[in-house]
């Protein structure tokens, strides 16, 4: 079992879905956690929490599109913790749009939120850890459509694809000060935000599951558990990799019609 004990990280949209579930997985595993989202209320619920099960938290509210907020964040996560030894980019914002109907606004919420927001945290914790001289890890949560592409998504296809470019070039800009960073690629996961930005109707539920091998959601501390590995010393080797945890569903469609495994069967005349 891998241990974060005694280690302080910072969590971008740990007040809900994956991000809350990352936060509750860090300070199980011992590290200190600073949450950081637009509302208060989420932030404070995990916080809440975090301290019932005798672990450690900050809520700092901010916009990581705002890169003086950002800083403020990091600065508080320091000042409670005396150290910060890595970061989670987990904020995100998302929505379904034919690209033709997308506005310059629209592109602009997600593409700040997801990229300049992921680059704005970056940014602020590496060079504290940088200046203190401490090793550490950096977890950008992702999805499978930054390569696959995905109709409907092009801000957030567009973005996340910016952040592995990001997540490669820093994994070898930092190596040499201990910096790991790497992302994780979730599969469609059971969150309210998403299930409000991405499958809102009975209809698009089933044909998001249906396009899921092992046909099933993934569940928030599920991939919170990935994270807390990538960020731990069980993974001091990995560096500008993508751990992909989407039950099968990018490895492509089947052409020969489902299910493959009946047709191709024995029939009983046969046997
Ligand atoms: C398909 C299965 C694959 C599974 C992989 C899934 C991978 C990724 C999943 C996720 O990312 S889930 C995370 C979902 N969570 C959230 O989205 C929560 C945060 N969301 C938000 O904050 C908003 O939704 C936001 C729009 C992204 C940003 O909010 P903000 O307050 O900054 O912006 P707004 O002023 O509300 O809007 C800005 C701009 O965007 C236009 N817009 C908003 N929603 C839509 C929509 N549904 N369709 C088209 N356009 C939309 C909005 O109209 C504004 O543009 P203008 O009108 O000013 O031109
Ligand atoms: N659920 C899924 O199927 C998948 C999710 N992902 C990724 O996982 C991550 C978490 O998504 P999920 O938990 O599902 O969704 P949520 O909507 O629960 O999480 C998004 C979080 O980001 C925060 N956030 C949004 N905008 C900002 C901002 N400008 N500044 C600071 N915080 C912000 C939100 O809090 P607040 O509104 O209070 O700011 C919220 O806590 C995202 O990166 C998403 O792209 C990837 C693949 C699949």
């Amino acid at each position: 079992m891998e241990s974060l004990a005694g280690r302080a990280y910072l969590v971008t949209g740990g007040g809900t879905g994956i991000g809350a579930a990352t936060a509750r997985r860090l300070a199980a595993l011992g590290a200190s956690v600073t949450v950081v989202g637009r509302r208060g209320e989420p932030l404070d619920a995990v916080v809440a929490d975090v301290e019932r099960q005798g672990g450690h938290a900050l809520a700092h509210p901010a916009d990581v599109r705002d890169p003086a907020a950002v800083e403020a964040a990091a600065d508080a996560a320091l000042a409670r913790f005396g150290r910060l030894d890595g970061l989670v980019n987990n904020a995100a914002g998302n929505f379904v749009a034919p690209a033709e109907r997308l506005s310059a606004n629209g592109w602009r919420a997600v593409v700040d939120i997801v990229l300049n927001g992921t680059w704005n945290c970056t940014s602020a914790v590496a060079r504290r850890m940088i200046e203190a001289g401490t090793p550490g890890a950096i977890v950008s949560v992702i999805a499978t459509y930054a390569w696959t592409g995905h109709p409907g998504t092009v801000h957030s296809a567009a973005a996340k694809a910016g952040v592995v470019a990001m997540t490669r070039t820093l994994a070898v800009e930092w190596a040499r000060y201990g910096i790991r960073l790497n992302c994780v690629a979730p599969g469609p996961t059971e969150t309210e935000g998403a299930g409000a930005a991405l499958w809102a109707d009975d209809a698009d539920r089933e044909r998001v599951l249906a396009s899921v091998p092992l046909n099933r959601f993934a569940s928030a501390p599920e991939v919170g558990d990935l994270v807390g590995l990538l960020l731990s010393d069980r993974a001091g080797y990995v560096t500008g990799s993508i751990l992909t945890a989407d039950g099968g569903q990018s490895l492509g469609t089947q052409i020969y019609g489902p299910p493959i495994a009946d047709a191709a069967a024995p029939t009983a005349s046969a046997q």
